[in-house]
């Protein structure tokens, strides 16, 4: 059966070479797998180098486009060119309309002041009536020029720039992505994105091209389009990225003239994915990163002995014995809440059995009594890593191996920079055993996620049952990590024998 793509409204204006606007934003989409509807605010003529003329759509056409689609209600909408100021108010108020009947709309505003072609929206009294557009947005994704017009003032250096994507953010009121791909404040492109309180720092190499006509309205619309699948803004933000850096590889531009960025999918490969910047990079540190999220210790983890294969999470000693004799190799203590010394004593006690099957145990969260006990491994999640101060030097050092968990291509990326011995991805589908803050990944994304992944196992969890589990394994699992379909088992080592019969084909 077909699923029905995420709509998307695009409000842009073409462009006659066909390298920016809309044209490059229906390729976006049709990259992304969402359908999109079109309000064309303006005809241009123009190419990678020149405006030659622009032809506004009237405000009364304007408004009928938006009349046509009305009943085609969107996941996002993705605002880019507007041609003056009577649109910029018809879009105000439609979308301060839409927002109220549907308060999960996403809405993407590429400010369209000043293009590389020579178009310019933008002077200061123009300025003020962008406010009111902007105060509907969830996030605008400015380029330095526009930054500094939409904050007048001048940007010379990455202090400038954070200081000014903060101001913007704060006035507005939605979250603003400061591209910094202008500017020449190092080899690399950094993007800043201040979204109320906390920020991501992105970079990527410079890319030598002339054919990057259309990048702005690309990286915008494939934003939107991520976030009409309901993915979170860190990753469609780092998922967009990631398509412009693939773009700009890929693009050859047309008759040995400067042209546009490619549109040949969404990228696939890890090095067109950005560094995550943080305040213990040296990027980080310049484009002042909030985010603390440490680098890989200089000793590197452990690898596994084994590929995880079949790798259940129980919460005691007797179930981690109970899983031993029946010859699992890889499993996980995962205990939520017992007394510190009943802790202790289950940690050290299963430590030591597994030790005596030469089994892959995991301790999940306590990652100093697993040091303590000498374990063979311990998995930790993100907010594990960022919150409690853990020395991954100590642990490293111990030669305890390291899994990290990770939900998303934001997440994914943080994780794979610690160089892990193993990474975790979930939940792949809804689990019923942990109340957890973002969608399922489903099978389609956690496909296009283990493609980013090249040497290190790939752990998938989250609703995984006999059922469902082969074609994760087809999508590139080397463990199955599980719950329920344990726990909830009435014959627990059949269950075992099956799913290992599953990994095994
Ligand atoms: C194999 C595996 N994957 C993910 C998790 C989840 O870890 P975390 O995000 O730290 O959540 P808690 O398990 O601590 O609730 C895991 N434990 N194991
Ligand atoms: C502990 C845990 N972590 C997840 C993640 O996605 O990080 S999902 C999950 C629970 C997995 O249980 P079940 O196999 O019953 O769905
Ligand atoms: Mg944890």
């Amino acid at each position: 059966m077909n699923k029905q793509k995420p709509l998307m409204w695009i409000i842009a204006g073409q462009d006659s070479s066909g390298g920016a606007g809309i044209v490059a934003d229906l390729l976006t989409t049709h990259d992304f797998d969402v359908t999109p509807s079109v309000v064309i605010s303006a005809l241009t003529a123009q190419n990678s180098q020149q405006l030659l003329g622009v032809e506004p759509c009237s405000v009364d056409f304007f408004k009928l486009q938006f009349d046509a689609i009305a009943m085609l209600q969107p996941c996002a909408i993705k605002v880019g060119m507007l041609a003056n100021l009577e649109q910029v108010d018809v879009l105000t108020q439609t979308l301060h309309q839409l927002k109220r009947q549907q308060p999960d709309l996403k809405v993407v505003i590429d400010p369209v002041l000043v293009s590389s072609s020579g178009y310019n929206l933008g002077d200061v009294e123009r300025v003020a009536r962008f406010d009111r557009l902007f105060a509907e947005a969830d996030l605008i994704t400015p380029n330095i020029p526009e930054l500094m017009t939409l904050t007048d003032t001048s940007i010379h250096s990455p202090e400038d720039l954070v200081k000014a994507a903060q101001q913007l953010a704060q006035r507005c009121q939605c979250a603003v992505l400061a591209k910094g791909g202008d500017s020449s404040f190092g080899e690399r492109c950094v993007d800043v994105l201040c979204h109320f309180g906390s920020e991501l720092v992105l970079s990527a190499p410079r890319i030598d091209t002339a054919h990057s006509h259309g990048t702005g309205c690309s990286l915008s619309s494939a934003i939107a389009a991520m976030l009409a699948h309901g993915y979170s803004l860190f990753d469609a933000v780092v998922a967009g990225k990631a398509y412009i850096s693939r773009g700009l590889r890929l693009a050859v531009g047309q008759n040995s003239l400067p042209g546009a960025v490619a549109h040949w999918g969404r990228a696939d490969q890890f090095a067109d994915y950005p560094v995550i910047e943080s305040s213990k990079t040296e990027i980080g540190r310049r484009y002042s990163a909030l985010s603390n999220w440490p680098v890989a210790p200089q000793t590197a983890f452990a690898r596994l002995d084994e590929q995880p294969g079949f790798y259940p999470l129980v919460d005691c000693f007797e179930w981690v014995e109970k899983l031993l004799h029946a010859g699992v190799r890889t499993l996980q203590l995962r205990i939520k809440e017992m007394a510190p010394a009943a802790l202790k004593h289950c940690i050290f006690q299963s430590v030591q059995l597994a030790k005596q099957y030469r089994a892959q145990l995991f301790i999940n969260d306590y990652w100093q009594l697993a040091i303590e006990a000498g374990a063979y491994g311990v998995h930790l999640g993100q907010e594990d890593i960022a919150a409690n101060a853990v020395d991954l030097e100590a642990i490293a050092r111990a030669g305890i191996r390291l899994g990290v968990s990770s939900h998303g291509e934001y997440e994914l990326l943080r994780a794979l920079a610690l160089n892990p011995s193993y990474v975790a991805m979930g939940q792949v589908f809804a689990t019923q055993s942990k109340v957890m803050p973002s969608a399922a990944l489903g099978l389609t994304r956690f496909r296009q996620l283990c493609t980013l992944v090249d040497d290190c196992p790939i752990v998938a969890i989250g609703g995984i049952d006999l059922d469902n589990a082969r074609p994760v394994i087809e999508a590139g699992a080397d463990g199955l990590a599980v719950v329920s379909a344990l726990s909830q088992s009435h014959a627990y080592l059949e269950t075992i024998a099956k799913f290992n019969d599953i990994i095994g084909e």
